[in-house]
């Protein structure tokens, strides 16, 4: 090898040294990107003495590994992996390179394959390294079995206060397919009985948008509201430009325009294990205008129940998007909640799911009458619902006393008042069952109004049913929520239940299954309890 190139090698990596103490990454890799192609150059132009040649093979896969971890660290994920695998080629004991593709690996929650190249660098390593391989490792081994069972226990985290970091989720697809939906498009249903609170899906975001909004609606809170879409539709189209099976997946969801058959993907697209490593789509640059209709369809708030239990902060807003959990269509009676831990969504089971029947959540709050559901249709989302509880609703509102204890209640009366006028009319109109728990989850305020007070509860007490009797039927129509558990809880409160060793009856075993259907299996038993103490204290609504 000539002086000149030594030298100008030479010069490069000094200058990268400096960079990467400045973290000017960017710079950094087209740095190591000239150095790659003046390797690759002096190959291909040059001849070679076999030491010279093992010279230049070490020059260039140091400048390729260094260039992965670089590139990694902007998460330009695609990248990285290919410069670790140019390297692998040339020098499969590579450590670097091994360990770095690694990471890459576990973050793309590619656990089995991670785990394969921490295995191969711990037997090639010399010294130092092996404590924190073997940490990889275990870390690799119980995401991959969560992975597999979609067990989660955030116990710790819960009875830490939610201080720290909150613990690291594995991406799960549980006994869930994507099946064309009753509704014409598609949905997610269950391929096998379920009960509350067992997880159905479990993943990552490919975009969040968290922050908090100033307490009073209008201008400023308009504006910071636009700061934050925009600032989650940049984060968005930066995750496709780094990553192709982000593209391919979010091309998969409906961009709410549909001409004709929108297409049943396969499950195995969703595993990240399962999946091809290279996705061909015709066309790499993304399609604007479809993205922003795919977010506008099918973005979801978040239901962050450690601000809302915690009572962190009432202006606090967030949404994302999450691919899977984006085929779950919604209905006023579902079957099912989402709970966010960090950066994942926890799909589970609010009520017990029947094989075969579709998983659906709320887009919205369906604790309210039909009407306010109806707003919220138009105004946000475009489709008209028809799920059961809907169509009971819009017939029994035909009702011409259904529709003044409706007004009553708006225009602020007695909560008691409404609530027994509500019972004696259902006795009435033969409203039984189901229909009782989609009635009353309508005129959910009024019954909380009532429990809430002990003054309405002393004049409206005897044609007010128990908190519990209401609360099981709510629950059973639309499924477990933090409010209506507030109020089981309440009951349970009062009588000395929660918490201490008389909490082993029967009402006790009915909180944990609400709660179970609330907040899904998140905890063992005394990690529940816990999470019930904290709704009952909470100011949910
Ligand atoms: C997040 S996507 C759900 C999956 C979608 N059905 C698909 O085929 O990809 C939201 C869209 O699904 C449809 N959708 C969801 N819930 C619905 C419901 N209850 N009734 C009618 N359409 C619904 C609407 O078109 C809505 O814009």
């Amino acid at each position: 090898m000539t002086g000149g190139i030594e030298e100008q090698m030479q010069l490069l990596r000094s200058r990268a040294a400096e960079l990467s103490l400045r973290e000017d990454w960017k710079e950094y890799i087209n740095l190591y990107s000239h150095l790659i192609s003046l390797c690759d150059h002096h190959h291909h132009h040059h001849h070679h003495s076999p030491g010279s040649d093992a010279k230049l093979h070490k020059t260039l896969c140091l400048a390729l590994s260094n260039r992965a971890e670089a590139r990694s660290r902007l998460r330009e994920l695609s990248g990285a992996l290919e410069d670790c695998d140019r390297v692998l080629e040339i020098d499969p004991t590579h450590l670097k390179a091994l360990i770095c593709k690694g990471k890459i690996l576990l973050d793309l929650d590619r656990y089995t394959q991670a785990s394969d190249c921490f295995q191969r660098a711990l037997v090639y390593q010399g010294t130092g390294n092996a404590e924190a391989l073997r940490r990889l490792l275990e870390r690799c081994r119980r995401l991959e079995a969560q992975s597999r069972t979609g067990s989660l226990d955030i116990s710790d985290w819960l009875l830490n206060g939610f201080g720290g970091n909150p613990p690291e989720l594995a991406e799960y697809v549980g006994p869930v397919e994507v099946r064309r939906s009753a509704n014409g498009g598609r949905g997610l249903s269950a391929t096998k009985s379920v009960e509350a609170g067992t997880p159905l899906v479990i993943t990552r975001a490919i975009a969040i948008g968290r922050g908090i909004l100033p307490e009073k609606a209008g201008g400023s809170g308009e504006s910071a509201r636009m700061v934050m879409w925009k600032d989650f539709v940049d984060k968005i189209f930066d995750a496709t430009e780094k990553c192709s099976r982000t593209l391919y997946l979010i091309y998969t969801l409906s961009a709410g325009d549909e001409e004709g058959d929108p297409g049943i993907p396969d499950m195995g697209l969703f595993s990240p294990e399962a999946s091809k490593e290279s996705f061909f789509l015709e066309n790499k640059e993304p399609d604007v205008d479809k993205i922003l209709k795919v977010l506008d369809v099918n973005c979801l708030t978040e239901e962050a129940f450690s601000a809302k239990v915690l009572g962190k902060n009432s202006g606090y807003c967030g949404f994302g998007l999450w691919i899977l959990p984006s085929f779950v269509n919604h209905s006023c009676c579902p079957n099912a909640r989402r709970l966010h831990i960090g950066d994942r969504v926890v799909v589970h089971a609010s009520r017990d799911v029947k094989a075969g029947e579709e998983i659906t959540f709320a887009y919205f709050d369906v604790l309210s009458p039909l009407s306010k559901r109806r707003e919220m249709m138009s105004k946000r989302w475009q489709f008209h619902c028809h799920c059961e509880r809907c169509r009971f609703e819009e017939k029994v509102f035909l009702v011409q006393e259904l529709r003044e204890i409706e007004m009553a209640l708006e225009s602020g009366s007695d909560a008691g008042g409404v609530v027994a006028r509500l019972e004696e009319g259902m006795r009435k109109w033969m409203v039984k069952g189901r229909e009782k728990g989609f009635l009353r989850a309508s005129f959910w305020t009024a019954y909380s109004g009532v429990y809430e007070s002990e003054k309405l509860i002393r004049k409206w007490g005897r044609q007010v049913p128990a908190e519990a009797v209401v609360a099981e039927s709510v629950a059973e129509a639309v499924g477990g929520d933090e409010r209506v558990l507030k109020v089981l809880l309440g009951r349970l409160k009062k009588k000395g239940g929660i918490g201490g060793s008389a909490g082993g009856g029967l009402q006790m075993e009915r909180a944990m299954r609400l709660g179970r259907g609330t907040y899904g299996k998140v905890a063992k038993k005394q990690g529940m309890r816990t999470l019930l103490e904290l709704a009952l204290a909470s100011n949910a609504h």
